[in-house]
């Protein structure tokens, strides 16, 4: 019988000898890597993080010790011991398990988490709240290395050490975030641990202590028994000890063993105290260890190979359009740059990384900084890009207002992933940024209904003299012919695709597509939509609204995001203002948090495919008529 199978919570863990940890880890890789093959997932860090897992459900008393997992991609073995393993098959389908810890999924998930950088704040939270209430028992907050790069995760250390909150961090450093990790606490947290000239520098300074006359034998072995302050000099404690933490590391992080014990050691300290331990991504699956990059978020793939399976061909991504186009545009504007936070890959910029190296920026997981930095590069001249999901941007809010919009600098944000994501759930749909940007003066923001259109609307981004926004979803383009040379759109004009008598589906986006499907069907039922793309969120095409608006017929407004305050919300607040009334459906996400599933699927849950836009449009017809 596999030991996995008669592990049903840590408790059964707890039982297990020391010696049979091993062959458990194994299982549980194979189990990892048997369904991530099947569904996709984040593979590389879950692998990495096997050992680390087992080590702290062994030593720690789980879910009352609370352990959060930062950003919780490397979750899988947690989720494993921690009573999900039957489940685990249905992970990131619809229905199933999240790919996240998730506090209404289990008691073990301490956190729900999916952004990265929360888990020591959480945990300092967790640590107050026990001492407020008297509970003793201790907070393990597990955090990676390129999640130590954003600045929250400092502001949460600094806290931590002054309050001396009971809180152990551990920190898994595997010198990578999703691309090898990048800063200046990168190359600090590698170079000192493994740099041989360290050595070297002690045993030179022994040497030269040595030969003081008289006292140097005696200041060596004094030097000698303060080791380990020598030691906390020159490695990475020197930082966290900075912060009032104490250091321990770096370990080992696939040493059972030796994780074990210094977890039982520190479990007691009732401060805070860091642990660093090193690990590798993709460890124990070779292709994994190999390509980490790849097999951080992937597509199923054969196990054998490790080659993802071919998907139906498709129209190229809207994410390589946009790489694309934006390495022409580079050719011709010297003045345009590449802002990336820590997503080289996922936003389309690696080709623009290597053609342009000096005109692109990866800094790391800091949306913030990132967006502050381009209003500055902008103020000297430049063009910056801030590439950024919809829902890592939702982070740079204050900066977008504070820092770009209130001067108006010329800063385009790319928002890629805008709308839903799909396997990746709540955490990271991107639905709320057409309603966190509208209220923001002096941002222009577009959203293309298909791939050629976004180059135009790079152009006009790039072209326009203040800051701009243009969100496009995850995934393939519809297939529409690409040209380089297209002419940048008219600031504020929508574009009329179909004319009808009968209604009119007002779309901005990707949901272009399917009001043009639902007009065709209309139309075979006699109905005459007219289909108009408003390619400006803001500004509205005022001209356009008020020739709809005064015509009385009824309008549907169709959007990829939250209705509450989105493109639906703005179409009727300018039909109050100029007093036309029309019966209006706004159709949008509903006031609440979409689950993970098919991004068909959930566009169908909230009434924005083709088939419910139909239903919609014949209900709303119906009414009027009545
Ligand atoms: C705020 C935010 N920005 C970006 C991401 C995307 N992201 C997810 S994991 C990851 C890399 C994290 O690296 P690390 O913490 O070292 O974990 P590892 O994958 O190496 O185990 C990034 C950039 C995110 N989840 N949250
Ligand atoms: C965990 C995380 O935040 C990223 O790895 C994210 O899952 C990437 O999403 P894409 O697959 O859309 O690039
Ligand atoms: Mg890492």
């Amino acid at each position: 019988m596999a030991l996995l199978d008669t592990i049903h919570s840590p408790a059964d863990l707890k039982q297990l000898d020391r010696s049979d940890l091993p062959r458990l880890a194994s299982e549980i890789r194979a189990k990892i890597i048997d369904v991530t093959s099947r569904n996709g997932g984040h593979l590389a860090s879950s692998l990495g993080a096997v050992e680390l897992t087992l080590a702290i459900h062994y030593v720690f008393d789980t879910p009352r010790d609370r352990l959060i997992w930062d950003v919780g991609h490397q979750s899988y073995a947690h989720k494993l011991v921690t009573g999900r393993s039957q489940a685990f098959d249905t992970l990131r389908k619809p229905g199933g398990i999240s790919g996240f810890p998730r506090i209404t999924e289990s008691i073990y998930d301490a956190f729900s988490t999916g952004h990265s950088s929360t888990s020591i704040s959480a945990g300092l939270g967790m640590a107050h709240g026990k001492k407020l209430s008297g509970d003793a028992h201790k907070i393990v907050a597990v955090i990676g290395d390129g999640s130590m790069t954003a600045g929250l995760a400092y502001e949460a250390l600094n806290h931590a050490g002054d309050s001396r909150g009971n809180l152990l961090v551990i920190l898994n450093d595997n010198d990578m975030s999703i691309s090898p990790n990048v800063g200046a606490l990168s190359s600090f947290l590698s170079r000192t641990f493994s740099a041989k000239y360290l050595q070297d520098l002690r045993a030179e300074f022994g040497r030269f202590l040595k030969s003081l006359p008289k006292i140097g034998d005696d200041v060596y072995q004094l030097a000698k028994r303060t080791e380990e302050s020598f030691k906390a000099f020159t490695t990475p404690g020197m930082l966290f000890e900075a912060f009032n933490f104490d250091y321990f590391g770096p370990i080992n992080g696939h040493r059972l063993d030796h994780l074990i014990d210094i977890l039982e050691n520190i479990k007691t300290l009732d401060e805070p105290v860091l642990l660093h331990v090193t690990t590798r991504k993709g460890m124990g699956y070779p292709p994994a260890e190999k390509n980490p990059t790849l097999f951080h978020g992937i597509a199923p793939f054969d196990i054998r190979t490790g080659i993802k399976h071919p998907s139906p061909p498709s129209a190229p991504a809207y994410t390589d359009i946009f790489g694309q186009t934006i390495c022409h545009m580079a050719e011709e504007n010297p003045a345009l740059l590449a802002i990336t936070a820590a997503m080289p890959e996922g936003t389309g910029l690696s080709a623009f990384a290597k053609q342009y190296k000096d005109r692109f920026f990866d800094v790391g997981i800091a949306e913030q900084h990132a967006v502050t930095f381009a209003a500055g590069l902008a103020t000297e001249g430049y063009r910056p890009v801030v590439a950024i999901y919809s829902t890592f941007l939702q982070r740079a809010y204050d900066q977008i207002i504070h820092d770009v919009c209130l001067d108006g600098h010329p800063v385009l944000f790319a928002i890629d992933r805008a709308g839903f994501v799909g396997d990746d759930g709540p955490t990271h749909h991107g639905l709320f940024d057409m309603a966190f940007l509208r209220p923001i003066p002096n941002l222009v923001i577009m959203a293309p209904r298909n791939e050629a259109q976004l180059v135009a609307m790079l152009k006009t981004g790039i072209g326009h003299n203040g800051p701009c926004a243009i969100r496009y979803p995850r995934g393939a383009g519809t297939g529409a012919a690409v040209n380089w040379e297209t002419e940048p759109l008219k600031i504020g004009k929508g574009e009329v695709l179909r004319n009808g008598r009968d209604l009119t589906l007002l779309a901005l986006g990707r949901p272009v597509q399917e009001a043009l499907s639902a007009a065709d069907i209309l139309a075979e039922e006699g109905i005459d939509a007219a289909v108009v793309d408003a390619r400006f969120l803001k500004p509205l095409d005022q001209d356009l609204l008020r020739e709809i608006g005064s015509s009385q017929k009824p309008v549907i407004t169709l959007e990829e995001g939250v209705a509450a305050g989105g493109f639906g919300s703005s179409v009727l607040e300018f039909f109050a203002e100029e007093g036309l009334i029309c019966p209006l459906k706004r159709v949008g996400i509903p006031d609440r948090f979409m689950a993970h599933g098919h991004p068909d699927e959930l566009r169908k849950a909230c009434g924005l495919d083709a088939h419910s836009i139909v239903q919609v449009a014949r209900n709303l017809l119906k009414k009027a008529a009545a």
